[in-house]
């Protein structure tokens, strides 16, 4: 596990441009937004979405955002886009023409919903919905990050389903949902074949990712404060992955 201040800074983008064809992936929240107190609260700046696209062109499209929140959330924050996109931690996944990639994954049952409803509410979390999961977020709960993460675990034994969790909140899902596999969804389709990818990314979840980046030759870029096990490079803060980025 290596901690921030071991890892180097990465090349310039346009070094790595100018040695062959890179594929990007981002994270969303924590890399390419401030972490806000819950879910709805982020600030996107009207110039992102645009910033996106003349990043998405500048690599001929290979370009991908790889998020955590579910598309249509990502959408209501970003606008609607014409880029490469994975949510729901990477399973449910769309080309730049809204067309999908893979199948869509299937949301929790209802039962289950209830059941992680009724524990954040008598443990005062905030559940968020998604479409494809259930987040119980203890950012403002921090004492009960232990109680909650077992809490779903027992959950997903009992409803076969997965646990990510991520920067205060645990979240079920369903077995698949990890951004490794948007990685290798994308690589296996044009433009992004044959690619160097690299993933950047604020959270455990990205771990994934810049695992499936390795596979392919490339690598991961961690950002901020966390130990990473599988990043070979770091950016300081949000402020330096768009500096990084030129956006
Ligand atoms: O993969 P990402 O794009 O980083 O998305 C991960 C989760 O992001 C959101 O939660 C996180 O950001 C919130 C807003 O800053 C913050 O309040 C929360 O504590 C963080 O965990 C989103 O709500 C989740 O659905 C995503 O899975």
């Amino acid at each position: 596990m290596a901690s921030p201040s071991s890892l180097p800074s990465p090349p310039p983008l346009a070094d790595l441009l100018a040695a062959g064809p890179v594929a990007l992936f981002l994270d969303f929240d924590g890399t390419l937004v401030e972490i806000a107190p819950e879910p709805g609260d982020i600030h996107v700046p009207d110039s992102l979405a645009d910033a996106l696209h003349r990043l998405h062109e500048r690599l001929n499209g290979r370009f991908a955002l790889v998020t955590g929140r579910a598309l249509d959330d990502l959408a209501s924050h970003l606008g609607e886009v014409t880029l490469c996109r994975a949510g729901s931690h990477g399973a449910s996944r769309l080309l730049p023409d809204g067309s999908r990639l893979g199948d869509e994954p299937e949301a929790l049952s209802a039962d289950c919903v209830s059941e992680l409803r009724a524990y954040a509410e008598m443990h005062d979390l905030f559940y968020e919905t998604k479409s494809h999961g259930g987040a119980l977020h203890f950012r403002a709960r921090p004492e009960k990050a232990r109680a909650t993460l077992d809490f779903a675990h027992e959950v997903a034994e009992r409803h076969d389903l997965c646990v990510t969790s991520g920067k205060g909140v645990a979240e079920l899902v369903r077995p698949g949902a990890d951004k490794g596999g948007a990685v290798r969804a994308f690589m296996a389709e044009q433009p992004f074949t044959g690619s160097m990818p690299i993933f950047i990314g604020d959270d455990t979840t990205d771990e994934d990712g810049m695992a499936a980046a390795i596979e392919f030759s490339g690598f991961g870029i961690a950002v901020g404060e966390r130990d990473s096990d599988a990043a070979r490079y770091h950016l300081e803060d949000i402020a330096a992955v768009h500096k990084w980025l030129d956006l």
